[in-house]
Order: structure tokens, then sequence, then C-alpha cells
């Protein structure tokens, strides 16, 4: 690649954590106009490469380049230097606005005399929402937004920043669709496309590896901080991405659903009604797994906090072994045996200021008090031996939860609520943000779960984990349930369809 070709150029970058290396010796180019994917397992370095590049970490060594400037590391105002990023953690603030948050993030009014301009500010961010066929309103607050829109919002400040006076050309975008479903990861995807059309570099980081091969052009692969590989996309498929990552060769990404024994209902939830969710009726037996999907917006993703307690219902009920079951509070449904794995760890079910530790016994706490001391030792070699189980390596009960991975994030909050042993396991997006190989551990357990006798319900916009995993999956159009397809019967193409009847 000559030098006028290149977007970006980085030459030999170290990074440590605490005198741990986490990117060694690294290098990366991408071109202009091109869609470059950097590929790795959970913890393998590609949130940390990217925090270099826009000066969140200082690297100990090495060179970045951007469009044939040199820059002085550690980075500062990546924006200025043309590099924009859209980070897993997007930092918005919750109890913000939309709109708030946006101008926040590019300066308006930020100065003494310079006001904050709020019809402007309405005018050119409504264009960009409209341009990209959003219907968020603006003066809603972050928090109630859904994980989905947050992420576009995401794109769109990135995108911002990119038109901005600043001149942005370097577009990173960390896992941007990891809360997305189909139809709206692909409005992310065509946007790439559009901004590499237009002559900029973009780094897509995923773990979704059909958008990657459907976008990208070349790929690097990182693994434990170290580039494997790196040369076009289309030499390379899903196995050996995979191989790659891990080093090895690899089984299947996904297990089978386990056999079905008995016809016993486990959970039954009769014309339940909240939010965008209309007379929602579903029965779930032992041991069987059930998918629930929906292009965004349809209410599936509304369900998850019906069936815990999060989110009160206005009618309908829910039955667990044939008992009626009360959730106005999160702790009913603790109280009443189910599990939950929300969409958005950061925003809820996960404490991230806590330690693993902390975040993983804080269900079960009661059990390490004797004599009203709390016995820590106890208590932390338990969490050790959870974070063991889903093979969290290196499993150290004391690291803030900031400081792991998102996938490993991901594989603590997992710990925390498969140690209840749930009758009835609320999975939302389970493997978003996990590597194939972790996510492939994931399933197991949670294929061991049912086949314990838990009714797992797999909420989920990724149809290919639909059809492998699922028993039966069932289709929501505007807020009810329009389509049950048994597993005989499903395909993701089966699956497109329904959701978008
Ligand atoms: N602030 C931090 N302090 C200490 N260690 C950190 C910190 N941030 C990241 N790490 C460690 O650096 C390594 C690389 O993490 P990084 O987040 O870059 O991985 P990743 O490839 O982006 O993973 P994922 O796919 O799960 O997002 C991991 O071992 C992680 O635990």
């Amino acid at each position: 690649m000559t030098d006028a070709e290149a977007a970006l150029r980085v030459r030999g970058l170290e990074m440590a954590f605490d005198g741990v290396t986490v990117l060694d010796d690294v290098d990366l180019e991408v071109g202009r106009g091109e869609i470059h994917a950097l590929l790795g397992l959970n913890g393998s370095g590609k949130s940390t490469l990217v925090k270099c590049l826009t000066g969140v970490y200082a690297p100990v060594a090495g060179q970045v380049e951007v469009f044939g400037h040199h820059l002085p590391l550690p980075v500062r105002d990546a924006a200025a230097h043309g590099i924009a990023v859209v980070h897993q953690d997007t930092g918005f603030v919750p109890e913000m606005t939309v709109l708030e948050n946006l101008g926040a993030s590019t300066g308006y009014g930020a100065g003494l005399l310079s006001p904050v301009r709020v019809a402007r500010e309405t005018e050119v961010y409504r264009a960009l929402l409209d341009d990209l066929g959003l219907d968020i309103p603006l003066h809603a607050k972050i928090a109630d937004l859904s994980a989905a829109d947050v992420a576009m919002l995401a794109v769109v400040r990135a995108l911002h920043v990119l038109d901005s006076e600043h001149g942005g050309r370097l577009f990173v975008l960390d896992e941007p669709t990891a809360t997305l479903g189909r139809a709206e990861a692909e409005v992310v995807l065509g946007l790439m496309r559009r901004i590499a059309a237009s002559g900029a570099g973009v780094i897509f980081i995923g773990h979704r590896l059909r958008e990657v091969f459907s976008v990208c052009d070349r790929a690097t692969v990182l693994r434990d901080g170290r580039v494997v590989h790196s040369g076009p996309i289309a030499e390379l498929d899903h196995n050996s991405v995979v191989q790659h990552m891990l080093g090895q060769r690899v089984g299947s990404f996904f297990p089978d659903p386990p056999e079905l024994g008995s016809d016993e209902t486990r959970v039954r939830i009769s014309e339940l009604s909240g939010g965008p969710v209309r007379e929602f009726s579903l029965s779930v037996g032992s041991g069987e797994i059930v998918g629930i999907t929906g292009l965004l917006g349809m209410g599936h993703e509304a369900v998850p906090a019906l069936l815990t307690g999060d989110r009160r219902p206005d009618s309908g009920s829910v039955e667990i072994d044939g008992r009626p079951v009360v959730l106005r509070h999160p702790a009913d449904g603790i109280a009443a045996g189910i599990g939950r794995i929300t969409a958005d760890r950061l925003r809820e079910g996960c404490w991230v200021e806590g330690s693993a530790r902390e975040n993983l016994t804080l269900p079960v706490l009661s059990r390490f008090f004797r004599g009203g001391w709390l016995r820590r030792s106890a208590e932390s070699r338990y969490a050790a031996g959870l974070l063991d189980t889903v093979r969290l390596h290196p499993a150290e009960p004391e690291r803030a939860m900031t400081s792991f991975s998102g996938g490993n994030q991901q594989k603590v909050m997992f710990a925390k609520w498969d140690q209840l042993e749930p009758s009835v396991f609320v999975l939302h997006e389970p493997t978003q943000g996990v590597d194939p190989s972790a996510g492939r551990e994931l399933m197991d357990r949670i294929v061991a779960r049912a086949e314990a006798g838990a009714a797992v319900i797999l909420v989920s916009g990724d149809h290919e984990q639909l059809v492998e995993l699922c028993h039966r999956v069932v289709v929501m159009i505007d807020g009810t349930l329009a389509t049950e397809i048994p597993r005989a019967e499903l395909s993701e193409e089966r699956l497109l369809l329904a959701c978008s009847a």
C-alpha cells in the first residue's frame, strides 16, 4: 500500500496494563475506501488497540500515521486528526436527552459566550437521523431508549464528527451491531459501506462473522495481543478465521439443544401485556429452549423485563410449575426461580464499578456471613470457582468489571445467574460481544441448564443462533406472537420471512 492509499498505518504498537503486555508489536494498515475487520477472541486486545488510536490509553511504544500524518503518542484530540469511533460502551449519559448527548459530544455551546443553539442542533441531528431513516425522538432520554437505538445513535454521533469541521476520515466501529437484529444491523453495515465509498478508512470490530464477510475487504486477526494474520477477506472463511483466533482447529460453533424427554410445562405465560407487548402467550417445557425474535421495535425485546419483574405487566399471568407468580419487582422474579441475562449489561444487571466477586456473589451474599461477619476469603474462593465454570481466564475475582473485556463481562453475568440454577432462564442476547469460541462455551452452558430441567427462553436477533439452538422459535410482530416455527422447519430464511411478514 502506497502512502497515498493508506488511511492508517500502525507500526510496532506496544501497550501494557500494570506491567502485563496486552498489545505486542502490533502492525495494522487500513487503506482509503477499505473496510478492515479487526478480529480476535475476547480479551485479545482489539478495544485496547482502538483506545490507543484515540488517546484513551498511552501506548508504551509504536508509531501511528493517519493519512500520511505522523501522530505523536499518546494521541491527543483524535477527532481533529480525523479519527471517529463508536465504542462498545457508548459513554452516553442516560439521564440526558438524545440531543443533549449528541450536542455535548461535539462541543456545541461549550464556550462561555457561545450559548447552546437548540434550534440549530435539532435541525442538524434531525437531518442526520432522517438521512439514516431513524425515527428516534431527539428529546427522549437515553435511558428510555432501547439498546439498539442507543447503538444507532453512537453511529450518528461518530458520523457527525466525520462530517464536522474536523473533517475525520478514519471511522472505527467497535461491535456496533452487537445488540442489533439482522435488519437493523444491515442499516449500520450499509452506513459503513457508504462511509468507505466516500474514501474513508473503516475499521470494523465484530464477532458476527457473517457480517464481517459481507462487508469487509481485509482482516487482521489478533491473538493474545499479537497480530497472527492480516490479508484480504477473500482468502479467509469462517473456519480459518476462528483457527487464527484460537491457534487450533475448532469444532461446531453451536451445540444441539437437548433431547426433549417430557412434555411437562415449566412456565406458562398467558395473555401478558405491558409496554409494546400485547396479550402474549407462550408455554415452555422443562428442558426446552424456545426462541423469541422479531424486527426491532416489534416487542420481543420487551418480553424479558415483563417476565422477570423488571417491568410490572398491565395484565396477564405467569405460572411456574402450575403455580401463579406475581411479578412486581425483580426480587419477585428471583424468588420465583427466574434468572435473567439482560441485553445491555452495562446499564442493567451489572455493577460496573464493582469487582467480579462483588457482582457474582450479590444474589447469594447471605451464604458468606457467619456471626455477622462476611467471610471474604470463602466468598472470593467461591467467586473464582464460578469464573472457572465459564472458563474465564485469568479467574481473578478481585478485578474490577471495567477491566474485563466486553465478552468477559458477559461471562461474569452469565455465571452470576447460572449459579442460582433458575427453573426459568430468560436470556436476552446472551452471547453478544462474545467471540465464537467463548460463545460456544456459553451455549454449552445454556444447553446444560436446559438438560437440568430449566425452561430456557432465548430472546435474540441472531437468527443463526436461534436456528441452531432452539426447539422452536416464536416471531413477534406489533407486540403480539405472529408465528411459531418448530425446529424441523427452522431456517434463517424462514425466520427472516416471518419477521418481515
Ligand atoms: N483498564 C484496564 N486495566 C487492566 N487490564 C485491562 C484494561 N482494559 C483492558 N484490559 C485487559 O487487556 C486485554 C485486552 O482487552 P480488550 O478489551 O482490548 O479485548 P478485546 O479484544 O477488545 O475483547 P472483547 O472482544 O471481549 O471486547 C484483556 O486481557 C483485558 O482484561
